[in-house]
């Protein structure tokens, strides 16, 4: 298969090259298939990949021009075209996809391909069932459920307190496990650790320092007023640092241009 460089229609996501998923594909293969710029569709090769058709208008290539990618016929799997066959498709717009898709994976680097539509797949999988928080890795990706969930209850919380003195992560995903982790670290090696929390605006960042930061309080605090008083804190440090935007009403990133109102 010689799907050539820059021969792409749309752009790589950077995870795992196209090129590179190329060989993975065959006949009954199970894949993505990019129908747009922003629509990955879960689908399965009815053949292996071939030569494109020539050109409609008969005319040879230029000389030079990068060759036409292969093309494989699939049907989608997916979506509201669930069932439709799509003949043709260059195998540039296709990624291997997990035979594991239909469970839920908790830590990524457990997903055989790592690319953007698995990826992608298995955060929506997770986030239709509630389960906000995944691993990949040490890194957490935690979702805004844009509801409350019952995630943060103090039977939740005493769980997360008594794996955070442990160092095996028996428990799901969750920001009291990285908090934990960061406390841990602390106890046994007695320096200061820091928690990045990255995200764009209103991915829920403030949430997630509120919610590391009360736990972290309420593991350390004890008897005290420790919780109460790093929590007072908040307040302090919004007025100084945040402000309403079009998209939340509590950004931590003031002004900054047109935003779209979410
Ligand atoms: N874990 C969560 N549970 C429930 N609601 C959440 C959660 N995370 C975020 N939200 C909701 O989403 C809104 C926006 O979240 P948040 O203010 O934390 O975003 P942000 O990433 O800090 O945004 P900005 O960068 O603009 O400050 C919150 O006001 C809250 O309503």
């Amino acid at each position: 298969m010689a799907a050539k460089k820059g021969a792409a229609p749309v752009a790589d996501s950077g995870l795992g090259g196209m090129d590179d998923n190329v060989a993975q594909l065959s006949k009954g293969s199970r894949v993505w298939y990019r129908q747009d710029a922003t629509t990955w569709v879960l689908a399965e090769m009815r053949d292996a990949p071939s030569a494109p058709p020539p050109p409609a208008d008969g005319k040879a290539p230029k000389k030079g021009a990068a060759a036409p990618p292969n093309v494989a016929p699939i049907t989608l799997l997916s979506g509201p075209t669930a069932g439709k066959p799509v003949d043709a498709v260059p195998v540039t717009s296709l990624m291997p996809a997990n035979p594991e898709m239909q469970a839920s994976i908790s830590d990524m680097t457990q997903l055989s391909y790592l690319n953007e539509p698995s990826i992608l797949g298995n955060l929506q999988l997770r986030y239709s069932k509630d389960a906000i928080y995944t691993c990949a890795g040490p890194v957490l990706i935690a979702l805004n459920p844009c509801k409350e969930l019952p995630l943060y209850s103090e039977e939740v919380q005493h769980d997360y307190k008594a794996v955070a003195h442990e160092s095996l992560h028996t428990l799901t995903p969750h920001v009291y496990l990285v908090a934990g982790a960061a406390y841990r670290a602390m106890v046994r090696e007695g320096a200061s650790q820091s928690i990045v929390i990255n995200g764009e605006s209103g991915a829920g960042k403030t949430e997630t320092t509120k919610r590391a930061m009360k736990f972290l309080a309420s593991l350390a605090g004890g008897p005290g007023r420790v919780e109460e008083r790093v929590l007072e804190t908040n307040p302090v440090l919004e007025a100084f640092g945040n402000a309403k935007t079009l998209r939340n009403h509590n950004s931590s990133r003031c002004g900054g241009g047109a935003r779209r109102r979410g």
